[in-house]
């Protein structure tokens, strides 16, 4: 069965997710899209230029909307005109113009696959494209706090000087300034995190600071941050096509809130499986509420527009 991933959006993040699927060949076909004719043509030359090198063969074919219609997967990575912004709901009015604006032309070429989106304000972002397409909720979720999650296994990682892949755990929320990590669902080697530190003293707050504020300090060096989205999205659109039944931080329908936000869920070919909201604690639980009051009001925001 041949595997087809479409990518909007052929900026930093886009191209990079390209580049992650083609290296480890994780599809066979790449349909590459962007408002920039130019662009998505030399991001999939250059990707092309990888064939005699790479393991397995990948095809890239550049912005053709009718060759989304039997694609498995869709990435949406389009972006706003400036990045450096503290706070991704400042993106807001820029990228649900360009959503808007692409999904119809998505679901016109015929598309009925899973639509996996990295846009920010990503969990406002993602409520607006489902919205937008009609497709059921369960086929369209966001990365929401997988980076999130990937950043704060570095942070635990290095403060206790162990392999990131050791620790398991989740930021949840939204993919934003209101982000929390849920402590009691951090366990290193299978010992939570408090236990581990024992009278050694920890910093909780920092460390939630380091991890709520890593792209912003990546963004004010290079401009952009791509490779930890990149690679989160490449494991996320691996899990669809290979109805894989992992677990994974997204951003996905939360039922009760009426809101998309981060929390655990199993991915499968047909998008979220379910959602496994772990027990939080009576704090966390109000950091979870909170930031679904924040993506509620800019969704609330949008629809005053
Ligand atoms: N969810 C996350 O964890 C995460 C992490 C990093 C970046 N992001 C977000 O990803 C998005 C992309 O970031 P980037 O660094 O690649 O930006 P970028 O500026 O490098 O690329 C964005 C691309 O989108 C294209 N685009 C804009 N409007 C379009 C439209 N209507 N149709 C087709 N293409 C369009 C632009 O031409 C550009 O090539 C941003 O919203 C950014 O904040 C999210």
């Amino acid at each position: 069965m041949t595997r087809k991933v479409g990518i909007i959006g052929a900026g930093h993040v886009g191209a990079d997710v390209a580049f992650s699927l083609v290296t480890q060949g994780l599809c066979d076909i790449i349909v590459l899209l962007d408002e920039n004719e130019k662009k998505a043509v030399s991001q999939s030359l250059e990707l092309r230029d990888m064939a005699s090198l790479t393991a397995s063969r990948v095809q890239v074919i550049a912005n053709d909307y009718s060759e989304l219609h039997d694609a498995d997967v869709l990435v949406i990575a389009v972006g706003p005109k400036t990045l450096l912004r503290e706070d991704r709901l400042e993106e807001l009015a820029e990228t649900r113009a360009a959503v808007r604006e692409v999904i119809p032309r998505v679901i016109a070429s015929g598309f009925g696959g899973v639509i996996i989106n990295i846009t920010n304000p990503c969990d406002v972002i993602t409520q607006i494209i489902q919205q937008t397409s009609g497709l059921p909720d369960s086929q369209v979720f966001g990365t929401g706090t997988s980076l999130d999650t990937a950043r704060m296994k570095r942070v635990v990682g290095e403060f206790f000087g162990f392999d990131p892949k050791s620790v398991t755990g989740y930021v949840m929320g939204e993919h934003g300034e209101s982000q929390f990590v849920a402590w009691s669902t951090v366990t290193l080697g299978g010992r939570p995190v408090a236990e581990l530190a024992g009278d050694r003293e920890v910093d909780w707050a920092k460390m939630d600071d380091a991890v709520r504020g890593g792209g912003w300090e990546i963004l004010q060096g290079k401009g952009w941050t791509s490779f930890g989205i990149a690679t989160a999205s490449a494991r996320l659109v691996d899990a669809v096509l290979s109805n894989a039944q992992s677990v994974y931080p997204v951003s996905a329908w939360d039922d009760e809130l009426s809101v998309y936000i981060g929390q655990p869920a199993v991915i499968g070919k047909n998008g979220i499986v379910q959602t496994l909201q772990p027990e939080l604690t009576a704090y966390e639980g109000v950091a979870y509420h909170a930031c679904a009051r924040v993506i509620t009001a800019a969704l609330k925001s949008e629809h005053e527009k």
